[in-house]
């Protein structure tokens, strides 16, 4: 345990505190660099030359050094910096620390990855430190963030290399006790936080103070700026004092001036380090983008699994109810690898724990873009896969960022769709270097087949499964940029067969004929029937593999290569079900089934397959056909939903009459009842109605006596009243 300090001693280390402060503050305006100036563009402080004071007047150079410990802060700072292993600084810690440590505004741009939690965590500290802030100061800086995950990575942080400084700092984070926040937030100098969660304080909280603010930092700071959070942050930010320090950073910053003066930034410094480097990811990032029709997404994404089985790979969906789904399928297939999921909807503590897991062993993590941003995996991500195209270039920016952080290298893989195409166009604009590539279709494995088997055995999937295909589509039917996304060109009902669904579920808020006029009618790929022996299988359950050894079901769904023509003239489409042009004949002697055929496995066997020009080996199906077979079917549903429909009348109308008789019958043997017991005299009711109470005079019940009338005879009640009336009288 630690000795207390003497009086002299304490007295002794607030006096070098209070020195220590003194010369900070004369090195820091001895040598702060010119506003608006780069110190980046300094040559570097020789390794050896002299650090701080150097004469009476003199002070050592900062802006220009690379290495924490030739910087104008404390020396806790500096312990906390080493011992959390810091040495070097990196470029945006280089160009900013300059100058928001002599207190000025800081708008910062900076690579993902590339080290902007130290460089605005670094200024706090100082700040509150020069300020000699104390417990009884309340709150001197807000931190925020978008995200929870990422506000309790931040907090991490500052707890490691702020151990050395005596600063109270919280956490208000949803998913946390907030009635417990509430007793100790008045008592922090620090708060890490998201905006709905400080606002919630800011308006519940009794005596909650942020009058006194110093610094307040936006980390992602164009996410927290734009409308999602538009509210909460101009109702804070109405709350907090107009003098302060505002420290503003992301991978994507904006300069939008209407933010800017929703914040009062006083003559911020721009500092964009990358600005001049071509791209706002990583170098040491190897990024790709590969044509993906909607319909092999998954046997994409479960074949590039496959391929990676010692990596750790973050998986991007668009929704919820997708990384629901697609997590729960795969994991039933068992890929060989562990899986994980992340998204919104659960709960805080488990998402801590699962990107904690995620950190430590190799395994695959399906997420929404809850961890988009700013959450460092600390270089353990090696791939960073989008399975749905992200909403912009910000946000592919950020996805892929997860990956290739600090001096880690990492790669990256973006499934496009057809019709997605011009997303390539618009991260080439930003000159983001993505390589188009062909996608490696030979290990392509299909998984439709294997799902749909999942479906029928597995009843709680099917409503995750609806959901999923629900939600993405009206993902895509939500975002702005139409050009890229129009979900009038997704070819649904492959997309609804892909995710193992025996029929496409409705969309009220879509009208088929647009989606009918608007896929492209073009020729496209069918499935080819592989040779057997080049089949690759996913694994199953071991119930499922002894369920699934046909593998004609398998056949069906394997897919040609996309060629370079196709991609060339933007034809590729999905291994569909439904063919649009009439080009190539089909065996019009092949006797056309109208019934549902299923495999060994309980698979449907795709229909349509069924029409193919088996003798000439074609792949293209004719369109009347096929229109003509949708039609059938359409019809043959409409009659069994009628006949369903009047067997179900039928059921519940004897229900109902059961349950009428029932009813009856019931309350005909009550009155029964009813009747039986007024003929009981030595009911409770009996005792209720026609007796009477005596108690002792202590007004206790120590001795109840009940009289009951009809249990004495006539001749003796009337001796009674006699009795009563004669002591009436007397
Ligand atoms: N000076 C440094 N020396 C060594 N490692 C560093 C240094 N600065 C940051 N790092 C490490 O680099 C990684 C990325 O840092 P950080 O999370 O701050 O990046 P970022 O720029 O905020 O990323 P994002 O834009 O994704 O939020 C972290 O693991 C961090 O520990």
């Amino acid at each position: 345990m630690k000795k207390p300090k003497s009086k002299q001693l304490r007295l002794q280390s607030r006096n070098t505190e209070v020195q220590q402060i003194e010369l900070l503050e004369k090195w820091i305006e001895f040598g702060k660099p010119e506003s608006g100036s780069n110190p980046l563009s300094l040559p570097p402080l020789p390794a050896k030359s002299p650090i701080g004071r150097i004469d009476e007047n003199t002070y050592s150079q900062y802006a220009g050094c690379t290495k924490f410990q030739q910087l104008p802060i404390s020396k806790n700072l500096k312990d906390g910096l080493r011992q959390s292993g810091y040495k070097n600084m990196t470029n945006i810690q280089r160009a900013s620390l300059p100058h928001s440590l002599c207190g000025r505004d800081i708008l910062g741009a900076a690579k993902t990855g590339s080290g902007k939690t130290l460089a605005f965590i670094i200024p706090v500290l100082e700040k509150l430190y020069k300020a000699r802030w104390g417990l009884e100061d309340g709150v001197g800086s807000i931190i925020m963030s978008p995200t929870r995950e990422l506000a309790d990575q931040l907090f991490g942080v500052l707890k490691s290399v702020g151990k050395h400084h005596g600063f109270s700092a919280g956490l208000l984070i949803g998913g946390h006790e907030y009635d417990e926040e509430k007793d100790h937030v008045n008592r922090m100098n620090i708060l890490i936080c998201t905006p709905g969660r400080l606002l919630k304080h800011m308006d519940t909280t009794p005596n909650f103070d942020c009058s006194q603010l110093q610094v307040l930092v936006l980390d992602e700071a164009d996410r927290i700026l734009d409308a999602g959070f538009k509210k909460e942050v101009n109702a804070i930010i109405s709350q907090l004092p107009k003098h302060k320090q505002t420290l503003l950073f992301s991978a994507t910053q904006t300069k939008s001036v209407k933010d800017l003066a929703r914040l009062s930034l006083k003559d911020p410094e721009y500092i964009a380090v990358d600005e001049e480097s071509i791209a706002a990811t990583p170098n040491r990032l190897q990024q790709k983008a590969i044509l993906v029709p909607l319909d092999q997404k998954l046997d994409m994404l479960w074949s590039f699994i496959k391929a990676h089985l010692n990596s750790r790979i973050l998986v991007f969906l668009s929704s919820c109810k997708q990384v629901r789904f697609v997590y729960e399928a795969f994991k039933k297939l068992r890929p060989g690898i562990p899986l994980k999921c992340l998204h919104g909807r659960m709960k805080q503590v488990k998402r801590m724990f699962i990107l904690q897991q995620f950190v430590e062993e190799r395994s695959v993590l399906f997420s929404t873009d809850v961890s988009s941003r700013g959450l460092d995996f600390n270089k353990g991500v090696d791939w960073v896969v989008q399975v749905d195209c992200p909403e912009d270039v910000a946000s592919y920016i950020h996805r892929v960022g997860r990956t290739a952080r600090y001096d880690s290298i990492g790669q990256s893989v973006l499934f496009l769709l057809p019709s997605e195409m011009k997303m390539l166009e618009r991260l080439q604009e930003k000159k983001i270097p993505v390589q188009f590539d062909k996608p490696n279709t030979k290990r392509l494995q299909s998984v439709s087949g294997l799902l749909a088997a999942l479906l029928a055995k597995y009843t709680d999937l099917q409503p995750l499964a609806q959901r999923a295909f629900k939600t993405y589509l009206k993902s895509i039917y939500k975002q702005k940029d139409k050009e890229i996304f129009d979900v009038t060109k997704l070819p649904i009902d492959e997309y609804s067969a892909s995710l193992g669904l025996p029929m496409t579920p409705q969309l009220r808020y879509l009208n088929r004929k647009d989606i009918d006029k608007n896929t492209p009618g073009e020729p496209i790929l069918v499935p080819q029937i592989p040779a057997k022996k080049d089949l690759i299988r996913p694994k199953l359950d071991n119930d499922l593999l002894e369920e699934s050894e046909d593998e004609e079901t398998l056949d069906l769904l394997h897919s040609k290569e996309i060629t370079d023509e196709a991609i060339a003239t933007d034809n590729i489409l999905p291994t569909t079900r439904v063919l649009k042009k009439n080009k190539l004949k089909i065996n019009v002697h092949r006797p056309v089934g109208t019934r549902v055929v299923f495999d060994e496995e309980g698979n449907t066997l795709p229909p349509l397959a069924r029409l193919a020009d088996v003798g000439t080996n074609s792949a293209l199906l004719d369109k009347s056909k096929v229109m003509e077979r949708f039609a059938e079917l359409r019809e043959e549903m409409k009659t069994r939903d009628q006949e369903d429909k009047l067997v179900d009348r039928k059921r519940r109308k004897e229900k109902r009459i059961k349950e009428k008789e029932k009813y009856k019958r019931a309350r005909n043997e009550e009155e029964d009842e009813d009747e039986d017991d007024d003929e009981f005299s030595g009911s409770d009711k009996d005792l209720k109605k026609g007796s009477k109470v005596y108690f002792d005079s202590d007004d206790e019940m120590k001795d109840k006596v009940a009289l009951k009338t009809d249990e004495i005879s006539l001749a003796e009640q009337e001796e009674l009243a006699l009795k009563l009336l004669s002591s009436m009288h007397s």
